[in-house]
């Protein structure tokens, strides 16, 4: 089967591009499905910015085309925070449900129609050789009163999707994965997949 390497460490990002891909007969690799590679240090100040350096180093690394994701939670009533620091909100160790509870509490007293919020895909293709592209998706949504459903990763228990009453964590994960921000980025790059030397081998 032909394989797409994917800059990510993040295991349900890269659960979600394993299903993305499938009707391409392309099988996503994750960083945990590769050997030695480093953690790519994201030290930009948006989503394109680390998207662009985790792809491209590890495009480098290994003379490939590599896809990478940059996303986050950015919430109106608290100025676009988590945003770029959505992994790391609490803490350095990344801790989903400390993420949430912060977030729950910056929140709290906050009213149903102030909690607005979206998530944000950046996608980067880099190429040895080629200018890095990028695309887009978003997903808007508001922030719930508290954690509700199992499903998902990060921050889908306290999201709510706009148009439904339940959390992203509360929705199937083939309901997540036609509505969500990273596939409304997946689909501005389709045509990139299909037409493009993303495909490195048999
Ligand atoms: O950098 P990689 O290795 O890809 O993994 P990461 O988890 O550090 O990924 P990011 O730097 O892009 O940070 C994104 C964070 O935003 C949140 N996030 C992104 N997409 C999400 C989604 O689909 N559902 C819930 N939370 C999401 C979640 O907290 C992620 O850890
Ligand atoms: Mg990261």
């Amino acid at each position: 089967m032909k394989q797409i390497i994917i800059a990510t460490k993040n295991k349900g990002k890269a659960n979600e591009f394993k299903e993305f891909f499938k009707p391409y007969n392309l099988k996503a690799l994750s960083l945990n499905d590769l050997e030695d590679l480093p953690d790519v240090e994201e030290t930009g100040e948006t989503f394109k910015e680390n998207a662009a350096l985790k792809a491209e180093e590890i495009a480098s690394i290994l003379s490939l085309p590599v896809l990478a994701d940059d996303s986050g939670l950015v919430i109106d009533a608290l100025d676009g925070r988590p945003g770029v620091y959505s992994a790391r909100y609490a803490g350095e160790h990344k801790d989903d449900q400390l993420n949430m509870e912060k977030v729950l509490s910056e929140l709290r007293g906050i009213p149903e129609a102030k909690r607005t919020a979206r998530f944000v895909c950046v996608l980067a293709i880099a190429s040895p050789g080629s200018k890095t592209r990028f695309y887009t998706g978003y997903c808007e949504g508001r922030i719930a009163d508290n954690q509700y459903g199992e499903n998902g990763f990060g921050y889908d228990p306290i999201f709510i999707p706009k148009g439904y009453q339940q959390t992203m964590a509360q929705l199937s994960s083939d309901k997540k994965n036609q509505i969500s921000h990273r596939r409304n980025a997946i689909v501005q790059l389709e045509d990139t997949v299909t037409q493009h030397g993303l495909l490195i081998k048999e």
